[in-house]
Formats: structure tokens, C-alpha cells, sequence
């Protein structure tokens, strides 16, 4: 028999509502426990027949069945913290209260009332009941209008919003994170409010309207870094900078709006080795073809970024870039991930626009190349020093294959080719290089 090598984690549990949709609920909470590397329980409060465009119907579970979970998952794991989401009506809303005191592990508090397509998830009467609850809560996580029916104040700017926060602390939580996105402006901001003090987590607004399941996978992200043992402000941090991203990267599901994706970041710490491993491909293409002709002064880098990539670190290239030798190119040392700083950074601002464009190489740019790039006929741009990449990559229809820089003083004149795959960069490389020596 062969040895088993046992997975310590630690452990979350969600109170919270099944959404048959999958992108909220428990749903969206075990998946985020499991993007966090937690091991995730769960009790289930009702059971929702949702999808991307709304609830069709919802039905709370009897308060013993809910009850039984709680005391199964609570009596048997080192649960580490915890989280409530939908709790449907005001009886389970009062048996999460009654059990919270008992708690030795934090408790996460998101006061779910309305679906991000408008129904109802908690009946009127439960309102109310919530302040029992947050008595007993480390954190509450309200949206604007749930802090509204919370504290009786409309937030509509970070003043209403701070305001309401330290209303909300007066039930006794310790802490209340008010999220900003339901808040119109240019820039989302969560005000994170403690007897400390407060500090504000701010992200651009993604523009757009798959937020299906986004409080739960935040709370839920909050939640498995606290069991991790990370400090609150921490956790709410990385938790913010989390969902960010899953909604940037959002599940396009369903015929609706779409889910966040919560399994963003492990796909693309997945997506690290094939990464570099299509870098190394193209460089070994480059090698045997040896594009010696199209090595600038500088040399040639192959860049390559994960799926979701957003910096330079997530960005593989080669490190000291391809050089020119006595018999053809070499890469000068290996493959490495933040080994590219100007080509790179090209890469991830051109991802701003284009977020499926993973590749790209540099090279020489000169009247041969220029020649050559009109005969191919293919789509080019020409950039500057003070050229907007939204303007070169903003546009689907005009998306370029190659951008131009006709250089500066101290500046080498150069060529940059753009590809979604590792193959078609190569291609692209290589078609040029043939081109150039006709
Ligand atoms: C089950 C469930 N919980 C929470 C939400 C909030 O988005 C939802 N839509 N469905």
C-alpha cells in the first residue's frame, strides 16, 4: 500500500445560499476558499434557482437542518474563520446571531439583500435582525445600499460612506468594509472603517456589468486570508486586489451579464511554466532560423505574458535578451519570468487594450524592414515617445501586428511584433526576416 502525504489546510466555512448559476452563494465562496489554498465547509441557507439574468425562485431550508450544519462543520474542523452570505429570513438570520458569541474563530458578516439583478434575497423583516448579528461580527461587508438600509444613510460619496460605516460600527462589529461599487465614479472605492481609524482601497472601475457573485467572492477571499492568519487591513487588501481582477477577467457565462471568475489567479499561476515554456519555443525557432539580419544594437527579446498578466512579473522573457555571435543568434542566459523590463512593459500597457495579446519580440527597424513591411501589407502603427497605446491598440478592427519606432536621439529606431500565440509571433518573425533578404 502506498503512504498518504496528507494536505493540512486551513479551514473557512460560509453560511450562505446555494445559487444554482455557480457564480455566487456557496458557489462562488467554495471556489474562492479553494482559489486561496483553504479547505472550505459550508451550511446552506436556502436554495436558489438563479442564473446570469436573475432568481427564478428561492427556498429556505428548515432552521434545524441549518442549525445541523452549522454544529457539524463548527464540532469537527479547527475552523479558522467564517462567513455568512444570503440568510434568507429572519429566523436564520436570529440562529447565526444566537450561535455567533460561541464562535472562537473571526466572523465575516456580508449582508446580503438584493441580487446584483435587482431580487430580493432576504425578506424585509430580516433587516432588523442583522443588528443582533453584527453585534457578534469582526467584519461587515455592506454595499452602498445595504449600509443605507443598515444606518439610515444614503452614501453617495466617501464622506456618506465613512459616515455610514462608523453608524454601522455602533452594533458592535469591529470592523466595516463599505464597498464602493455601487458608488458611480471613474474610481472604486472601499472604505475599510475600524475604532482605529479609517483606509480606503481604491481600484479603477472595470466597465463592466458581470458582477454576478462579486460581494460573495470578496467577503469570501476576506475570509480565507483571515483563516490564513493574515492581519484584517491585509487581508482586505489582497482580497480587493483579488476581485479585481475576477472581474476584469470575468466568467463569460450564461446568457446574462456573465460571473466573476474566481479562479483567475490560479489559472494564471498555472499558466507560468507553458508560458515560458512558449517563450523558449520561439526563441529556439529564432535560433535555428538564425534572424541574425533582424538583430538591432540592442538585441532581441521574446516576451511572453500569462493569460491575466498585469506586470511585468508576470511577463517571461529572455534573460541578457538574443544576441548576434560568430554563427548566428544565442539567447544569452535563460528563460526567466521579469527578465524583460522595455519590451515587457510594452507587452502589459498593450494588454490594457488587447488583453489577449501574450506575445511579442523586438527587432531591427530600417528602411530594409520598412520596405518589407509594406510588401507584406500588414496592419502597422507608428509610435513615439508620447504615444497613447490606446490609440495603437484601442481598436479591434485596426489592431496592428507590427508597431514602429522611427527612434530619438540615443534611441535605436525599432520594431515590435504582436501575436495572441507563440506560434504566430515566430511566423511572424521569420516571414519578415525572409522578406527583408529578397
Ligand atoms: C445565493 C446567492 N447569494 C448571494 C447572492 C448575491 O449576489 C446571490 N445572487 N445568490
Amino acid at each position: 500500500m502506498r503512504t498518504p502525504a496528507p494536505d493540512a489546510r486551513p479551514v473557512a466555512l460560509t453560511i450562505a445560499g446555494s445559487d444554482s448559476g455557480g457564480g455566487a452563494g456557496i458557489q462562488a465562496d467554495l471556489a474562492t476558499m479553494t482559489a486561496h489554498g483553504v479547505f472550505g465547509t459550508s451550511a446552506i441557507t436556502a436554495v436558489t434557482a438563479q442564473h446570469t439574468r436573475g432568481v427564478e425562485s428561492s427556498f429556505a431550508l428548515p432552521l434545524e437542518e441549518v442549525e445541523a450544519q452549522i454544529e457539524a462543520v463548527t464540532g469537527d474542523f479547527a475552523v479558522g474563520a467564517a462567513k455568512t452570505g444570503m440568510l434568507a429570513t429572519t429566523e436564520i438570520v436570529q440562529l447565526v446571531a444566537d450561535q455567533a458569541p460561541a464562535f472562537e474563530f473571526p466572523l465575516i458578516v456580508d449582508p446580503v439583500m438584493v441580487a446584483s439583478s435587482g431580487d430580493r434575497l432576504l425578506e424585509p423583516e430580516a433587516e432588523r435582525a442583522y443588528e443582533d448579528l453584527l453585534s457578534a461580527a469582526t467584519l461587515a461587508t455592506p454595499n452602498a445600499d445595504e449600509a443605507e438600509v443598515l444606518s439610515g444613510i444614503e452614501v453617495t460619496d466617501l464622506e456618506s460612506a465613512r459616515d455610514a460605516a462608523e453608524t454601522i460600527l455602533e452594533t458592535g462589529v469591529d470592523a466595516v468594509l463599505l464597498k464602493g461599487g455601487h458608488v458611480p465614479g471613474e474610481t472604486v472605492r472601499d472604505v475599510l472603517v475600524t475604532a482605529d481609524g479609517t483606509r480606503t482601497f481604491e481600484h479603477p472601475r472595470i466597465r463592466t456589468d458581470a458582477t454576478h457573485g462579486s460581494g460573495c467572492t470578496l467577503a469570501s477571499a476576506i475570509t480565507a486570508r483571515l483563516a490564513k492568519g493574515e492581519p484584517l487591513e491585509v487581508a482586505v487588501e489582497g482580497a480587493t486586489d483579488f476581485l479585481a481582477r475576477a472581474v476584469r477577467y470575468y466568467s463569460d457565462v450564461g446568457e446574462g451579464h456573465g460571473a466573476v471568475n474566481h479562479a483567475v489567479e490560479l489559472r494564471n499561476a498555472a499558466a507560468r511554466e507553458p508560458t515560458a515554456e512558449a517563450v523558449q519555443a520561439v526563441v529556439d525557432r529564432f535560433v535555428a532560423a538564425d534572424v541574425s539580419g533582424l538583430v538591432p544594437e540592442v538585441g532581441v527579446n521574446v516576451v511572453g505574458a500569462t493569460p491575466y498578466a498585469e506586470s511585468i512579473a508576470e511577463t517571461a522573457a529572455v534573460e541578457g535578451r538574443i544576441t548576434r555571435t560568430l554563427d548566428g543568434v544565442q539567447p544569452n542566459r535563460g528563460v526567466r519570468f521579469g527578465a524583460s523590463s522595455h519590451l515587457a512593459d510594452f507587452l502589459v500597457s498593450a494588454r490594457e487594450y488587447a488583453p489577449d495579446l501574450r506575445f511579442a519580440v523586438n527587432c531591427r527597424f530600417d528602411e530594409d524592414v520598412e520596405r518589407a513591411l509594406e510588401t507584406l501589407e500588414w496592419p502597422v502603427a507608428e509610435t513615439d515617445r508620447s504615444t497613447d497605446p490606446a490609440d495603437v491598440f484601442g481598436d479591434r478592427e485596426t489592431r496592428p501586428v507590427a508597431v514602429i519606432d522611427r527612434g530619438d536621439v540615443g534611441k535605436e529606431a525599432m520594431t515590435r511584433l504582436v501575436a495572441e500565440e507563440p506560434e504566430t509571433l515566430a511566423d511572424r518573425l521569420l516571414t519578415l526576416d525572409a522578406e527583408v533578404k529578397e
